[in-house]
């Protein structure tokens, strides 16, 4: 049984082509993002075909013995690409180590753009001989639904609805596969994933495998987040909040873990972290800023304000 209670937008409603259901769109998504920071989105564009295939190959990779894994943690990466083994990230503010383990994919610059240069390689994992080109795959069609409601949030910020394609094209997206293993014995302070913001522009995520996200609510409570299976979830990453002067809200989040009749399950989400390209500017969106709504940051870059928000959970030393 689902229970929907975090507000439903239709991105075909913005995909349409008529000047006004597209309108519509933009204001609901732009007036969820404001109250809630989460929405969940149906008609994403990801095709369901694709979504199976992504966690049918990464629930095989999770699988491979722990030794196996290892050889793709490489040192010196921060955790950006290839696995991070059990134990290695915390939540900003927090010691204790969140309980999952993890493998990112990056950015695979297909044109001529010296960005290239710039991004670390994607490790390809032999042993699951499908799963790096399936990451591929589902990164290209992340990275399309993203720039979609990127441009239905730009119309809504009064920009220009292609502001962000530039930064978005060649960006230092991440697509993040997680598991969080079987609880064996009682946790002495971790959860799956403690509370935290995300860090990027929005975050996509798939239908995970199973309950536990929770998102806290401007009443401060803890209100778990279920969505539909053809749905998913998108919600604004501390860049957005910061480039909208915190118009758009960055909402925490957390992953609990389950009851302890359900210990021995365990859990997969896919998060797609949407990043512009380093050279984006945060600064305060002057249309962000009145005498009601001061400037609350500083200037940064999205590839320094990265840097320092990857020290600071730990990945980056
Ligand atoms: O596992 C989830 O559902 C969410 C994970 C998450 O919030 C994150 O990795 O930033
Ligand atoms: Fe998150």
């Amino acid at each position: 049984m689902y229970i929907m209670n975090i507000p439903v937008v239709d991105l075909a409603e913005f995909n349409s082509g008529d000047p006004a259901r597209k309108q519509k769109f933009v204001e609901q998504l732009g007036k969820a993002f404001e109250d809630t920071g989460f929405v969940a989105v149906k008609n994403h564009t990801i095709p369901d075909a694709l979504i199976a295939d992504l966690y049918e190959y990464v629930q095989q990779f999770f699988g491979l013995n722990s030794a196996t894994k290892d050889n793709y943690e490489i040192p010196g990466l921060a955790g950006q690409r290839g696995f991070t083994s059990f134990g290695k990230e915390h939540a900003k503010g927090f010691d204790a180590p969140d309980l999952k383990e993890f493998f990112q994919f990056g950015q695979e610059v297909e044109d001529s753009d010296p960005i290239k240069s710039e991004y670390p390689a994607n490790i390809t994992v032999t042993e699951v001989p499908a799963f790096t080109p399936t990451l591929l795959k589902a990164y290209r069609s992340f990275e399309e639904s993203g720039k979609a409601l990127l441009q239905a949030i730009a119309l809504y910020l009064n920009l220009d609805e292609n502001y962000f394609d530039e930064y978005v094209h060649n960006g230092n997206s991440i697509l993040r596969a997680i598991y969080y293993p079987p609880i064996v014995h009682e946790p002495k302070s971790a959860i799956r994933a403690e509370q935290h913001e995300d860090i990027n522009l929005i975050t996509l995520l798939v239908g995970a495998s199973a309950d536990g996200l929770e998102i806290l609510t401007k009443q401060q409570e803890w209100l778990p987040v279920t969505s539909l299976p053809e749905q998913i979830v998108v919600n604004v990453g501390d860049m957005l909040q910061r480039l909208t002067n915190n118009k758009l809200r960055s909402t925490t989040h957390r992953v609990v873990n389950p009851p302890r009749e359900k210990w021995a399950t365990p859990r997969f989400s896919i998060p797609f972290f949407l990043h512009p390209k380093s050279k984006m500017s945060l600064a305060c969106l002057s249309s962000c800023i009145d005498a009601q709504h001061p400037k609350m940051y500083e200037d940064y870059s999205a590839g320094d304000y990265l840097d320092e928000r990857l020290r600071e959970i730990g990945l980056k030393k």
